[in-house]
């Protein structure tokens, strides 16, 4: 039987329905989400994964282009506990990466909360509990739900807004401007020049694309960037400097690589391409910038199909000068600047993430703050960044409520029987203190509202999941 309360809020009682979560929110049902929704599972712990789209991994699934295959071999992008299928490619598609997180899903029975876009959540210090407020996004009703947890995991990814630089002109130029992350491939743009901006990983197989499909692309280079083959002798150049670090210090692998990239691409130099003072994996570790794995861009750009050009000083109806004085003509253009995180939008605390929404802490730190708070797939080392941090995060919520429990965990079967994970999660009982701290806080807000005619109450507190 539902556990059923009333629960009064101070300001928007008569507006907003709360859900008690026993066990954390998880907020974004991407890669990381996912990750540590199975590792809570696999712990025999109960979770709600909210979501703001209407699917899994939203990223992969709406704000990439159709070509995209992972540029890392696929042992280091599996999630923990179940890896890809076997007769996966080295390098997995976007289609087979967005069937095994479905097939992920479903085997840890993990059923996110669709259309459930976190506007705020705050810490409640009073309760010792978590608040997180949703608005549906799903039809034209604006529906709130507020849910009540203990523990609050961020899942909402590096890379959630897209960057949209504010150009000189832009405004004017006329033609089409999208971001990357809204091209799906270059089919529209046959005989057409298209202005890439930037070379990240995306700009370079943005272009690419563009090329394959008769496009001219020009792509911006403002500043500089490290191309490394994606392969070296038929060895992923990742792996290789994985195995490398293992025994050298990090500045010799970088020297190394640089020695490899230069004996396999030739000097990049002189094609535009200026290499950054530091050296590719440092510039990672200490700035996230991801060195470019090339799979073909630095061909065509040896061809001339891609043009290289510096940096743009300003649009104009149709064109584009750039900072050397050369003017393009131009019928599109490609903003291909980049992410950020949404986390300062959403979540009310200044300690554990820091202004750019980021955990302040750098890897391997950055997963765990304080009050329950956690963060999974900060620690820009892509997808197995995500899944170390997934195992630390489920084993430490693991332990710290089975102790509030007082019970022994107990091993579970890598695959879920059927239905066991939704009947004990939704059998789970809250700890009295926990109990405690949520009658209080009812108590101290409204005494009036916690009536005994349930089917009216404006707001519920539901033991659920
Ligand atoms: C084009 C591209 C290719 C990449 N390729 C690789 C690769 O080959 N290998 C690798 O290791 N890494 C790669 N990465 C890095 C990338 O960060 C990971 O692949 C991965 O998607 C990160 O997973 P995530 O769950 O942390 O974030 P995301 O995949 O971004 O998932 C976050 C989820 O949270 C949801 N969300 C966000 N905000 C809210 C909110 N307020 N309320 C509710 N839900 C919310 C989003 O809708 C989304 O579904 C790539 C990145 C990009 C952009
Ligand atoms: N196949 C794959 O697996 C792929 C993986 N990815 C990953 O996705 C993540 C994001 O990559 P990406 O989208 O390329 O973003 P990045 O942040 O890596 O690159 C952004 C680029 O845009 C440039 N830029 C930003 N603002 C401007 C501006 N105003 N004018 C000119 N240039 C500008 C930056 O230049 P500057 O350096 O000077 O700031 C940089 O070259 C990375 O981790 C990447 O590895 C992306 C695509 C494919
Ligand atoms: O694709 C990405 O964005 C990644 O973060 C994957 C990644 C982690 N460490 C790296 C080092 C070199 C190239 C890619 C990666």
């Amino acid at each position: 039987m539902e556990n059923m309360f009333r629960l009064a809020d101070h300001e928007d009682f008569f507006s907003r329905r709360c859900i008690w979560v026993n066990g954390p929110v998880i907020v974004g049902a991407g890669p990381s989400g996912l990750a540590t929704a199975a590792c809570l599972r696999d712990q025999g712990v109960p979770f709600a994964v909210l979501e703001k789209e209407e699917c899994i991994a939203s990223l992969w699934q709406k704000r990439t282009y159709d070509r995209l295959k992972l540029h890392l071999p696929k042992q280091f992008c599996q999630l923990p506990k179940l890896p890809f299928p076997e007769d996966f490619p080295e390098y997995p598609t976007k289609k087979q990466f967005v069937e095994y997180l479905e097939s992920y899903a479903k085997n840890f029975e993990i059923n996110p909360k669709f259309n459930e876009y976190v506007q705020s959540a705050r810490y409640d210090e009073t309760s010792g509990l978590w608040r997180v407020k949703t608005v549906s996004t799903s039809g034209s009703n604006r529906a709130e739900v507020e849910y009540i947890c203990r523990w609050l995991v961020v899942a909402t990814g590096e890379n959630a807004e897209c960057v949209m630089p504010e150009i000189e002109g832009l405004a004017e130029f006329g033609g089409e401007v999208m971001h990357a992350c809204h091209y799906k491939s270059g089919e529209k743009f046959c005989g057409k020049k298209v202005l890439v901006v930037g070379c990240g990983n995306s700009g370079m197989e943005v272009s690419l694309d563009l090329c394959n499909y008769n496009a001219s692309p020009s792509m911006v280079v403002r500043s500089s960037v490290h191309v490394l083959p994606r392969e070296i002798m038929g060895k992923s150049t990742f792996e290789l400097a994985v195995l490398l670090m293992s025994w050298l210090p990090l500045w010799l692998v970088d020297k190394l690589m640089l020695i490899m990239a230069w004996l396999v691409l030739g000097n990049t130099e002189k094609y535009g391409l200026k290499r950054p003072s530091m050296g590719p994996l440092t510039l990672k570790n200490t700035m996230g910038k991801t060195p470019v794995l090339d799979i073909g861009a630095l061909e065509k750009i040896r061809s001339g199909d891609i043009n290289v050009v510096p940096g743009i000083k300003r649009f104009s109806r149709g064109q584009v000068e750039l900072v050397n004085g050369e003017i393009l003509d131009l019928d599109s253009v490609i903003l291909a600047t980049g992410y950020r995180s949404n986390v300062p939008y959403c979540l009310q605390e200044g300690e554990f993430f820091s202004k750019n929404g980021f955990p302040k802490a750098p890897f391997p730190n950055g997963w765990k703050g304080n009050a329950g708070l956690y963060a999974v797939g900060f620690t820009r080392k892509g997808l197995s960044g995500a899944s170390s941090d997934a195992i630390k995060i489920a084993q430490d919520i693991g332990k710290s409520s089975s102790s509030r429990r007082g019970v022994k965990r107990k091993e579970h079967p890598q695959k879920p029987q059927k239905g066991r994970g939704t009947k004990s999660s939704k059998t789970a009982h809250m700890s009295r203190s926990t109990m405690a701290h949520i009658y209080l806080s009812i108590s101290t807000h409204n005494l009036e509202s916690v009536s005994s005619k349930p089917e009216t109450a404006k707001c519920r507190l539901l033991q659920q999941l």
